[in-house]
């Protein structure tokens, strides 16, 4: 395990922030943060960095309590941008990693090396402020990353832009969860944890909703979804023991069901018809469980 809260709580003039997080990130993985505005996401990322005190609970790192020799092997993104707009490109770099111990060598390596791989070589000695949303994004990330970090802590590194900067940021993280950083990003999109993580937890008003590996949430959850394609009529199938809802999207029918075992006797029930061209049953979608336990759509 690379990091470990343990009953974190954080309250602002009896504000309660944060309210008994306990999660285990597993060393090497990528860990989503899934929640809406005020749902504590920040204020944990910044426990976790020791800019915030917690009220209560403790944050281990490798088995031991984080400070501040630790956060030095951790690479953050805050959410709120912290570039200095009359910089050029190199300038920032070069001080944001001269002040993790860098030299200047190893900065001017590792920048050219992302610029190449975001495609913004150009950008190298341009002032931040001149540079597009998009672009600046990627010198934010270049930024917290440029020392190697171990873990990375990204608080929404998706949001604002285009999707094309969306993919490109993407990739570079998968790229760097792949050289082996255990990735911690903050997000309100289902589907980009959907998409990268392995690991996550939703957050609901600073509760923790949901953790752990979201396979097992998937299959602990019981739920599953059905898809079913053809021309025969199946309305009735929504009067079907364990069937919970029911959409239809032109040949399309689309049912949740309360566990697997009442899949069976559907697909009795619709082969009796004749030909179909698709019976699947898939894993609930996170989408899912979050209405399922929060009771309404992120
Ligand atoms: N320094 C602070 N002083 C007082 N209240 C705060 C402070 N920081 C955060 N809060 C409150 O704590 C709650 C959680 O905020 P936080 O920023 O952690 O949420 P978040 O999940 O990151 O949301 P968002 O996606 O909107 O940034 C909110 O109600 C917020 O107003």
């Amino acid at each position: 395990m690379t990091l470990e809260l343990n009953g974190l709580s954080k309250s602002f003039n009896g504000q309660v922030a944060v309210d008994d997080i306990n999660l285990k990130v597993p060393a090497g993985s990528m860990y989503g943060f899934l929640g809406g505005n005020g749902a504590g996401k920040t204020t944990t990322f910044r426990m976790i960095l020791g800019l915030l005190q917690p009220s209560s609970g403790s944050i281990t790192y490798n088995d031991r309590k984080i400070d501040y020799d630790v956060t030095n092997e951790i690479g953050y993104l805050p959410e709120e941008r912290g570039l200095h707009p009359k910089l050029k490109v190199d300038e920032q770099i070069r001080y944001l990693g001269q002040l993790k111990g860098m030299s200047k060598r190893d900065i001017d390596t590792k920048l050219t090396e992302w610029l190449e791989r975001f495609e913004v070589p150009e950008n190298r000695s341009k002032r931040i402020e001149k540079l597009s949303k998009g672009n600046q994004q990627k010198i934010q990330l270049i930024a917290s990353i440029i020392h190697d970090p171990k873990l990375i802590i990204l608080d929404e590194p998706f949001s604002g832009l285009d999707p094309v900067n969306v993919e490109t940021l993407k990739t570079a993280v998968k790229e760097l969860n792949r050289r082996g950083a255990t990735i911690i990003f903050s997000t309100h999109r289902m589907e980009h944890v959907e998409e990268l993580c392995e690991s996550l937890c939703i957050l609901n008003k600073g509760k923790q909703v949901v953790s752990g590996n979201i396979d097992q949430i998937k299959s602990d959850f019981g739920q599953k979804e059905i898809i079913i394609e053809g021309d025969h009529d199946v309305e009735f199938l929504r009067n079907m023991p364990g069937v919970l809802d029911m959409k239809q999207i032109r040949r399309k029918s689309i049912l949740k069901i309360e566990d697997e075992k009442y899949a069976e006797p559907i697909f009795n029930e619709i082969v009796k018809l004749g030909y179909f061209k698709r019976f699947q049953v898939n894993e609930p979608s996170i989408n899912d469980i979050f209405i399922s336990k929060v009771g309404h759509e992120l």
